[in-house]
């Protein structure tokens, strides 16, 4: 019963451990295929793995390619930072030159302006000095007839003097004929009234005679001192008129030197508005040249009353006057130009802004200014406005008056202008 219960025990403990063995075949089992999974996810890591491996190779690439980039955008940032240190010292130095050019040309444009009133009056003296001069020798050609009328009326006179005095030889001759003629009458009556005692009307006849000769003697003698008088005052006439002549000679000569002085002068001062005028394009180009060559200007019209929208301008930071601001859509557009007219801009403002290009196209540099914008922007209202009235006039009319304007002044400097008109 020992070996019976022994046996019994045996089998419990074989069928006990039957159990085991299939529990532990089952263990086994699913020992191995947790071993599988394990291995197959060993195999998934060890492909994440690889793959997070060549992952860091490249990214680590990637951050030194990074690293690099880093490193050349910092020294280009460096750099522009010097750069525009440098351009903002440029800029200081280049708005301290266009202060001082705008002063010399200020300078310029006042010297200019004394030169030309200078001329002016110059002109005016020289002109009033050719009137002067004119008149001078006006009264000189008048001076020189009378003189020669004079003259002529001296040559006359001596002429007639001497024929008077011809006469009045052969007039003394005459009297002393008669008187000899008398005499021997007189010595004849004697003679007679010794002798017959009568002809006393013979007598009385020849003293008529004799009484007539003496009349005619004395009257050719009055004759004589008349003329006389005359050839004294015609003589002193001539003498006033040679002093007037030499007064009018010697004040002609000095109206001559002034005039050829004032020419001269008139002259240095034409040559030194010539120079300044060139000085002043020179400047005035430079100027333009630093306000940049071609530049972008934006006007903004009013609002008609069939539109809407809202438009801003900046009125703080870099951009005061240079910028607007846009809003569509709850969105904000900024835009930035050379200069933005806001709506309230005149026509005046306007131009203002461009009638230093039209000065610069007389200056002979080549300028070209056009209008672009959508349909309905205002480029007609911009370009031509209304030249009918003063403040509604657009560019191109107040251009062609400031061309028409300056080149009638220029013009009188020596400067010729041609202009030509081109519809495209
Ligand atoms: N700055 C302004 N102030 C007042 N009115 C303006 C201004 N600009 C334009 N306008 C008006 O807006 C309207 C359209 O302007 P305009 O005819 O000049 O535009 P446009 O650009 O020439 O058009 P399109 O290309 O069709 O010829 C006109 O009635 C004009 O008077």
């Amino acid at each position: 019963s020992q070996l019976e219960c022994k046996i019994q025990e045996s089998v419990a403990m074989k069928e006990e451990l039957q159990k085991q063995y299939a529990s532990l075949g089952e263990s086994l089992k699913k020992v191995e295929a947790e071993q599988m999974e394990c291995l197959r996810s060993y195999g998934d890591e060890k492909e994440a793995r690889i793959a997070a491996e060549s992952s860091r190779n490249e990214l680590s690439e990637e951050l030194n390619r990074v690293k690099l980039e880093q490193k050349r955008l910092n020294d280009q940032i460096k750099m522009l930072q010097d750069t525009n240190k440098r351009l903002q010292e440029y800029n200081t130095s280049l708005q301290q030159y266009n202060c001082n050019l705008q002063a010399d040309a200020t300078k310029n444009a006042e010297t200019i302006d004394k030169l030309q009133k200078e001329k002016n009056t110059m002109v005016e003296t020289m002109n009033g000095l050719k009137d002067h001069s004119n008149s001078v020798k006006l009264q000189l050609e008048m001076a020189k007839s009378s003189q020669s009328e004079a003259l002529k009326q001296k040559n006359n006179l001596l002429s007639e003097v001497e024929a008077l005095r011809g006469e009045l030889h052969q007039v003394r001759d005459d009297r002393d004929h008669k008187s000899a003629e008398i005499n021997s009458l007189l010595s004849d009556l004697g003679v007679y009234k010794e002798l017959t005692g009568k002809s006393s009307s013979e007598l009385e006849n020849v003293m008529i005679r004799c009484d007539a000769l003496e009349e005619t003697c004395s009257n050719q003698t009055e004759k004589i001192k008349t003329l006389q008088i005359q050839l004294a005052s015609a003589n002193e006439k001539l003498k006033r008129s040679n002093l007037t002549t030499m007064e009018t000679m010697s004040e002609y000569e000095s109206q001559k030197r002034m005039l050829e002085d004032l020419q001269l002068r008139l002259t240095e001062a034409e040559q030194k508005i010539v120079d300044g005028e060139k000085l002043r394009k020179k400047l005035h180009n430079t100027i333009l040249e630093l306000k940049g060559n071609i530049r972008v200007f934006c006007r903004v019209r009013p609002l008609l009353s069939n539109e809407s929208g809202a438009v801003s301008y900046p009125n703080n930071g870099e951009n005061i006057g240079r910028g607007v601001e846009l809003m569509h859509n709850t969105q904000s557009y900024s835009f930035a130009f050379d200069k933005v007219f806001d709506h309230s801009a005149s026509q005046e403002d306007v131009f203002t802004e461009i009638s230093q290009l039209v000065q610069s196209a007389l200056d002979g540099y080549k300028v070209c200014i056009f209008a672009y914008g959508q349909t309905g922007s205002g480029k007609t209202h911009t370009m031509m406005g209304n030249p009918e009235f003063n403040d509604q006039k657009g560019l191109i009319p107040r251009s062609l008056e400031q061309i028409f304007q300056t080149s009638q002044c220029l013009m009188s400097q020596g400067w010729k202008y041609k202009m030509q008109r081109l519809q495209c």
